[in-house]
């Protein structure tokens, strides 16, 4: 796999994700229908060492984004009391991005909490819908695998602030740089204009005004996978992918 600029914690996980079959190249139908030439499962680190190495991206992105002034998803850094994780595939995020945190630096990161919700509310024993670390009056990181449309982000916003706490930052495994599909014929008017350039990622920003960051975007995929690391066409089809929905924010 080609190197070139990328941190070597980011091509350490392309090479994890492309390895584990995590990362695919072909044609793959997207939750919002369009054919994309590549697909991130995060389901698929599901051996030790895949879930090694994904936490520990995360436990990178994490640090270097909370030390770096010139990071590139974010001019704030992440202060966080807890990380919460969405049901269901952020569960094991969260639990293991922190156990990676506080193994590297347990000074800072060893009080830290973490939690996540149920999809279903218990009606029985401690019962509800959060489990974990309490929320209130905390600072609490979101982490999850991919934001697609971000119903699921602003829903683990809309329980973090309905518990009393407040949410400094999202951080997720992949951010495809891909503007949101224009809404549909007869809609409200709500959502992306077909004429901006404007991501799921960049409409969450906006309105919550929090740190979002990626482990790896579109661009880094691009940039990893050069050099024989996939065939050259596949390289072409996701040039001509983010030339066609590629998002300016
Ligand atoms: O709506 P967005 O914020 O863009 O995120 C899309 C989410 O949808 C999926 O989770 P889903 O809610 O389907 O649950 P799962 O984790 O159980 O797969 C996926 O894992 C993302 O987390
Ligand atoms: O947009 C999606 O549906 C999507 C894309 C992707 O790369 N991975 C994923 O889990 N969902």
């Amino acid at each position: 796999m080609a190197q070139q600029e990328l941190p070597q914690y980011k091509t350490d996980f392309l090479h994890a994700a492309l390895e584990g079959g995590a990362l695919r190249f072909g044609t793959f139908e997207l939750k919002s229908k369009r054919q994309s030439p590549y697909f991130f499962n995060a389901g698929s680190f599901f051996t030790g060492s895949l879930h090694a190495a994904i936490v520990d991206a995360f436990a990178s992105t994490i640090i270097s984004s909370s030390s770096s002034s010139s990071s590139t998803d974010s001019d704030n850094t992440l202060d966080f009391d807890v990380i919460f994780g969405p049901a269901y595939k952020g569960i094991p995020l969260a639990a293991g991005v922190l156990y990676a945190l506080a193994r590297r630096d347990p000074a800072r990161f060893g009080a830290v909490g973490y939690a996540f919700d149920r999809k279903e509310a218990k009606d029985h024993g401690e019962g509800g819908t959060l489990v974990g670390a309490p929320l209130r009056g905390k600072r609490v990181l979101v982490i999850d695998d991919v934001v697609s449309s971000g119903t699921a982000k602003r829903q683990a916003v809309d329980l973090i602030r309905a518990a009393g706490g407040t949410v400094a930052g999202i951080v997720v495994a992949l951010d495809r740089q891909e503007t949101l599909p224009p809404p549909a014929a007869g809609a409200d008017g709500s959502g992306s204009k077909s004429d901006e350039r404007t991501s799921a990622i960049g409409e969450l920003r906006r309105e919550y005004g929090i740190p979002i960051v990626a482990i790896v975007r579109l661009e880094d995929i691009i940039t990893g996978m050069r050099g024989g690391a996939i065939a050259e066409d596949d390289i072409r089809r996701m040039e001509e992918y983010r030339a066609k929905y590629g998002a300016s924010d």
